[in-house]
């Protein structure tokens, strides 16, 4: 992160990585009793390097606020924010909504920030828990707001598809700062908004 507070790649292709990539998934494929020689599989370990380069390649995050010149000083909500991310254990997707609800100080932040650092910190082999509480952290060490709450839902795969086997099961977390860490008027709204 630099001093603007602007987000850089948390992975990235190295000059031969995807060759690397490829390869690896070629030999995956093979060890798991695919025949990656077959012409239906030819072109899929290239597929597949492509799509976990995509996947775990973070965007930049340009942080745009403004002055509170009004002083507002309710919560903002922007709720439902859809995402999707994967699961350091198992590299099988998790996805669901972000709510993200901040009580602004002396700058207010663009709206369209909230969507992107959830998508900055999605592109990583990530737990929901420190997912949950990368957003948080961000949004109060950079927009340095009365308070932060972030609750996310999502669909873990890893136990919908296989393992435990629980379709439609979806877990909830949530990390508060500031104003909204105690019960309060405010914590309240954000609970009202987000349930
Ligand atoms: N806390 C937390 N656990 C997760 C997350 N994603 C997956 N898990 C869990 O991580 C655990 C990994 O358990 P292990 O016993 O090491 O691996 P496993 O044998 O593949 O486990 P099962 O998934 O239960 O079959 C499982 O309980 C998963 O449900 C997450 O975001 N947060
Ligand atoms: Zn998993």
């Amino acid at each position: 992160m630099d001093a603007m507070g602007q987000l850089h790649a948390v992975g990235g292709v190295r000059p031969d990585g995807l060759d690397r990539a490829e390869r690896a998934v070629s030999a995956l494929l093979t060890a798991v009793g695919q025949d990656v020689t077959d012409e239906r599989l030819r072109d899929t370990p290239r597929r597949v390097a492509e799509s976990l380069l995509d996947l775990l390649t973070a965007r930049d995050v340009p942080l745009t606020t403004f002055p509170n010149d009004d002083e507002y000083s309710g919560l903002v909500l922007v709720r439902d924010i859809p995402f999707h991310s994967l699961c350091e254990h198992h590299m099988m997707p998790f996805r669901g909504v972000a709510h993200i609800g901040y009580v602004p100080g002396a700058r207010i932040v663009g709206l369209s920030t909230m969507p992107r650092i959830v998508e900055h910190f999605s592109r990583d082999l990530q737990l929901q828990e420190r997912l949950t509480v990368n957003v948080a952290d961000w949004m109060q060490a950079q927009v340095q707001p009365r308070g932060v709450g972030v609750v996310i839902e999502a669909e873990q795969l890893c136990m919908s598809l296989r393992g435990v086997g629980t379709p439609a099961t979806r877990t909830m977390t949530s990390a508060f700062r500031g104003v909204l860490a105690d019960a309060g008027p405010l914590r309240a709204q954000f609970e009202a908004g987000t349930s």
